[in-house]
């Protein structure tokens, strides 16, 4: 990753290390246009709130748009944060950006105690591995429930589902061309850690293992999605958590997952 860092981690303006341009932050995350990235997340995480992928504080979205990364705060409502809540960080960093860790900054919101998702080095993942635009995280109980029916063998598992017309709105690594309706999909599930932070080499590993997956499942706890483009990363979090679903239906109705012999 390039390693640029910008001079200071000001509230209100900061130097952007190139000499002479001063940037009012504010402005990162003030915008009239509805698709604007710190409008964007909080309009998605309204309508993820309501679909039960990101209650209870937890879950939510990053963009990254050009040379930054959006992020939501840590811990907040999700379905209520506002535009100025939204974290900016350039998407340089020196290394992988840790909540409460070193991190150049680019903006801090200025409402006080508020600090970025602790989902934002597993968001990075997606950015720097997959060239990702967006990566959603969600707590959908069709995630969890579908982890509780693959357990691991031998250390390892994860989920396998063919013959469903909703794998053609799947992409290879979540960025490249569609599945098509005779493709199996195949999804990593990791273990789930105490804290969020500590998932990141595990979601790592898996990605790197399984290159073609869209997606890392947690075990107890959700999914890691992501997308070329925050509507492509929309698109196949809506394709999975319909195949989470229908697949842990299938199962517990004791039908194969795949094969389309049912
Ligand atoms: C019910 S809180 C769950 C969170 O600790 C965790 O799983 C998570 O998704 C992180 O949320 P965040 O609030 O963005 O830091
Ligand atoms: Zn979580």
């Amino acid at each position: 990753m390039a390693a640029t860092r910008p001079e200071a981690s000001l509230v209100g303006a900061v130097s952007m290390g190139n000499g002479n341009a001063v940037e009012d932050v504010e402005q990162l995350v003030r915008s009239d246009d509805p698709e604007h990235p710190a409008n964007l997340i909080c309009e998605l995480c309204r309508d993820f709130y309501k679909l039960g992928w990101v209650t209870g504080t937890g879950g939510g979205i990053s963009i990254r748009h050009g040379d930054h990364v959006y992020l939501a705060p840590s811990g907040v409502q999700k379905e209520r944060i506002h535009p100025s809540h939204i974290f900016v960080l350039p998407f340089a960093q020196t290394a992988v950006p840790k909540p409460g860790s070193q991190r150049d900054f680019l903006r801090i919101p200025t409402k006080k105690g508020l600090k970025e998702s602790a989902c934002t080095p597993l968001f990075w993942n997606a950015f720097t591995m997959r060239d990702a635009k967006a990566c959603i995280h969600t707590h959908s109980q069709h995630a969890v429930m579908l982890t509780l029916l693959h357990p691991a063998k031998d250390g390892q598992a994860s989920f396998r589902i063919s013959h469903q017309e909703m794998i053609k709105g799947i992409r290879i690594g979540g960025v490249g061309k569609t599945l098509s309706y005779h493709d199996t999909l195949e999804i990593p599930i990791i273990e789930n850690t105490a804290d969020e932070e500590d998932l990141t080499e595990g979601m790592a590993e898996a990605m790197a293992k399984y290159p073609d997956a869209p997606a890392v499942l947690v075990r107890r706890h959700g999914v890691y999605i992501w997308g070329g483009s925050w509507e492509q990363a929309k698109t196949q979090a809506e394709c999975l958590d319909y195949l989470f679903e229908i697949a842990v239906k299938m199962r517990l109705a004791g039908l194969p997952l795949e094969g389309g012999d049912a």
